[in-house]
């Protein structure tokens, strides 16, 4: 069976498609860098499974441009808003995905991304390497702590639950999440479960963890930054389209509120000219929630068993239901 594969993956995902003789034959476009629109559409011709990554967008003219063989979308990512979900179930195509395996190491990107972007450790670096750094001043590069502070995290499932772990031994005094539903497992890290105005209006520090979906895409707008406290923190590891940047940059430099953190932005590179950039409060970092060596190395693997499982027909350890 004909799989294609849309980027260069780690060794560990690769050896297992290539070790898999008899099951499938790979093409790839075999490059660190996005595949081309009309590549794509090329490559997937006549495929049995496909391995994509968040990057790829899936809809009905990839599918289309497959044909009746395809059988499989393995995503190497545990996001899927990449992917046609009503074109992809019309055609009977089963899903891959990579829940858990990334759960560890987005959570510590964004603990490492809230204490950078509260204790000003990009600006902090910048002054040191400029010659900026005249004398220890008591007033100079002050910040937020944790100790003593309301964490709102926006989405309490596997990484929002991750991340809230993570900093309570930091000394938070109050974790309040939302979402669409109370979680048994809010008990676990003390959560209370509170409309969002109440969170936003509460928290020293915004953890945005949810997925994209038609209901928390743009919700971080006008409003809701013009709720926050003046000394809070805002950050987003989830997907970029959750914010509204305008809105955010006019909150930001308008000093509406303290700082933000962004491990995801709209568009994905963020253009090196776009506003944001320019702030001293907004610390960007480009998509790395997941990535280590290790955790890419998983993730690939499980992409692959995934890929292999849809096209036997058998189980797939991680298939997406929906
Ligand atoms: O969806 C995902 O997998 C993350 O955003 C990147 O690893």
């Amino acid at each position: 069976m004909k799989v294609f594969i849309t980027r260069r993956i780690p060794q560990e995902g690769m050896k297992i498609l290539t070790e898999a003789t008899g099951v499938c034959e790979v093409s790839q476009w075999a490059s660190d860098e996005p595949i081309p629109r009309s590549e794509l559409l090329k490559g997937v011709q006549g495929a049995h499974g496909l391995l994509c990554l968040l990057s790829d967008k899936i809809d009905a003219e990839v599918l289309d441009a497959a044909g009746p063989n395809l059988k499989v979308i393995s995503t190497m990512s545990v996001g899927f808003d990449h992917l046609a979900l009503e074109e992809i179930k019309k055609r009977g195509i089963r899903v891959g995905y990579t829940p858990d395996v990334l759960t560890d190491a987005t959570a510590e990107l964004t603990v490492a991304l809230l204490l950078a972007t509260a204790r000003r450790l990009p600006e902090g670096v910048e002054e040191v390497k400029k010659g900026g750094w005249s004398s220890w001043k008591p007033l100079w590069l002050c910040g937020y702590g944790l100790s003593g502070s309301t964490v709102g995290v926006i989405g309490l499932g596997r990484i929002g639950m991750a991340i809230a772990q993570r900093l309570l031994p930091f000394g938070v005094k109050r974790l309040l999440y939302t979402g669409r539903t109370a979680k048994a497992h809010g008990a676990e890290v003390n959560g209370e479960f509170v409309p969002l105005d109440e969170l936003v209006s509460e928290s020293d520090f915004i953890v945005v963890s949810c997925s994209l979906t038609p209901e928390t895409q743009g919700l971080c707008d006008k409003a809701f930054f013009s709720k926050m406290k003046k000394t809070a923190v805002f950050i987003n590891s989830s997907r970029g389209a959750v914010v509204n940047q305008e809105d955010l940059y006019e909150a930001l430099s308008r000093g509406q509120i303290a700082a933000a953190g962004l491990d995801v932005t709209t568009p994905e590179p963020l253009p090196t000219s776009h506003p944001l950039l320019t702030l001293k409060n907004c610390v960007v970092l480009p998509h790395i929630g997941s990535a280590t060596y290790s955790t890419r190395g998983v993730m690939s693997a499980l992409t692959a068993q995934n890929l292999l499982g849809g096209l036997q027909g058998s189980d797939m350890p991680s298939e997406l239901s929906f």
